[in-house]
């Protein structure tokens, strides 16, 4: 569902993305880990097709992004650090813009308010202006509107950052709802405990390349902890 061979980027003759090759199959929820500047974020962009590759292919639900950007742009949702929303209106009434922007149809209120509801969203919290959200109340929204476009890639940068432990936890159990619905799930984080608790699967990179791939449940979060540091030493 999410794909990549060899894929390469280069900053100025800069390295940043080195020969990556990427499965991630309906239903997984990938963790990649990785020190600052380790090239997750430019990785997500790429598949975004914010960026282009320097070499090498990427695949959305089997179209090649920088081919078919628009068609792939159907099948892929994204949450970044900050869920950009209008401030001034509501969640329902986000939800309803973007919906509407992506898929060309709109749906009706209690569709709507459902979705949110779906996404761990009340219906009086969606109905009040998005300028009072939390950080955690913005991803909801942004969960809910991958599930209105019944995204089958979701990506996400850095969500667990700055969210309160009940509020993390909570966002761990919305994503696993995702993968239940048969979401391949692509998350950049530095949480290692939310990787591991999130995380079919767990993948660490440096400086560009994936170095360790594991699946999460044979390694404990010692384990993972002690590993990680003996890869970013090395
Ligand atoms: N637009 C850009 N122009 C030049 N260099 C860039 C650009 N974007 C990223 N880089 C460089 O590419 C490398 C990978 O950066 P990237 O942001 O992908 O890392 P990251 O793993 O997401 O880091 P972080 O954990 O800090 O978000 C870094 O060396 C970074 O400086």
């Amino acid at each position: 569902m999410i794909r990549t061979r060899k894929l390469c980027k280069y900053f100025d003759g800069d390295r940043a993305l080195d020969s990556v090759d990427l499965d991630i199959a309906p239903g997984e929820v990938y963790c990649l880990l990785g020190a600052n500047g380790a090239g997750k974020t430019t990785l997500i962009n790429i598949l975004l097709d914010f960026l282009p590759a320097s070499s090498g292919n990427a695949w959305i639900n089997g179209l090649d992004v920088s081919v078919e950007p628009l068609e792939t742009k159907k099948y892929v949702a994204y949450i970044p650090e900050q869920v950009m929303l209008y401030g001034t209106l509501s969640g329902v009434e986000n939800l309803d813009y973007f919906v509407t922007l992506a898929t060309g149809r709109r749906l009706g209120r209690e569709r709507l308010l459902e979705l949110l509801g779906e996404a761990g969203l009340a219906a009086d919290a969606a109905e009040r202006r998005v300028a009072k959200y939390s950080k955690g109340m913005r991803q909801k929204v942004g969960v809910a509107i991958a599930f209105a476009k019944d995204a089958k890639a979701l990506l996400l940068d850095e969500p667990t950052s700055g969210l309160d432990p009940q509020a993390a936890d909570e966002f761990s159990r919305l994503l696993k709802k995702a993968s239940d619905r048969g979401v391949a799930i692509l998350m950049a984080t530095h949480d290692l405990f939310h990787a591991k608790q999130t995380g079919t699967r767990i993948g660490i990179a440096r400086r560009g390349k994936i170095v360790a791939n594991l699946d999460a449940s044979d390694i404990g979060h010692a384990d993972l902890e002690a590993l990680y540091l003996d890869l970013m030493r090395a």
